[in-house]
């Protein structure tokens, strides 16, 4: 896989606040995804970018992508700090940032997450313009291990797909689920939706036959955080069996 570590060129795009409605829409996807992850699920949002949104997070997607040698058959993983509010601040000119608008609604979903789930989700995170070549996959895997501990850790991920709109069962690039559900589940990366789930949660993607765009996200929380809600996690449901 090439990472490469870019400096975004900066796009046209305005960075206008999410208007009051598509707020309310994302505390309510906060609300219905944090209720999936305590289940142990993960929380498909079908067509979260539609119209003129999702035409144009594709499009900065390719513009970003242009500019950046390709690694060929391999899968590309573009990791940028678009997430990280202090290195939105600091570029020169922040009314042309690339994702400009879809930054602004991921704040408020990393909010709403925050105070849905009782995660102390910090600012930042990893922002990755990922392109698959025909052919590529990703290996079954989990975006935090939890044996690990780290001063940061991935805590919430998620997957916003800017594929085709007319992507079919034919051309492959499911990403495969092992949730909390009786069989893996296989999600097609239909356009404009949004896959959250626990970053400790395994999965995989299956071989592509077309091209294949999306960014992978995670939302992190403090290594202390972490344990001490795993922790309290594993009380309560030691309290819920007595
Ligand atoms: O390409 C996908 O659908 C999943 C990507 C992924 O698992 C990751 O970025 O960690
Ligand atoms: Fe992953």
């Amino acid at each position: 896989m090439c990472v490469l570590h870019v400096i975004p060129p900066l796009l046209g795009l305005t960075a206008g606040p999410a208007t009051p409605s598509r707020r309310a829409d994302i505390d309510s996807l906060a609300a219905r995804a944090a209720a999936a992850m305590r289940d142990g699920f993960a929380h498909v949002e079908q067509g979260w970018l539609s119209g003129d949104e999702l035409v144009e997070s594709r499009e900065t997607m390719v513009r970003v992508l242009a500019d950046i040698p390709q690694a060929g058959d391999d899968l590309d993983s573009i990791q940028t700090d678009l997430l990280e509010p202090a290195f939105r601040a600091q570029l020169a000119d922040a009314a042309a940032l690339p994702f400009g608008n879809l930054l602004v609604q991921l704040d408020e979903l990393r909010g709403g997450l925050a105070r849905h789930s009782s995660r102390s989700l910090l600012g930042g995170g990893g922002f990755h313009l990922m392109r698959y070549p025909p052919g590529a996959k990703f290996m079954r895997h989990r975006d935090e291990e939890p044996a690990m501990s780290e001063p940061r850790r991935n805590s919430i991920s998620f997957l916003l797909y800017l594929t085709p709109d007319d992507w079919s069962a034919a051309d492959g690039g499911s990403l495969v689920v092992y949730d909390a559900s009786a069989a893996p589940r296989e999600l097609p990366p239909t356009a404009g939706s949004l896959v959250i789930y626990d970053s400790t949660i395994e999965h995989e993607v299956q071989a592509t036959r077309r091209e294949r765009h999306l960014i992978s996200g995670r939302f992190r929380e403090s290594d202390a955080d972490w344990s001490r809600r795993r922790q309290e996690e594993a009380e309560a449901r030691r309290g819920s069996i007595r």
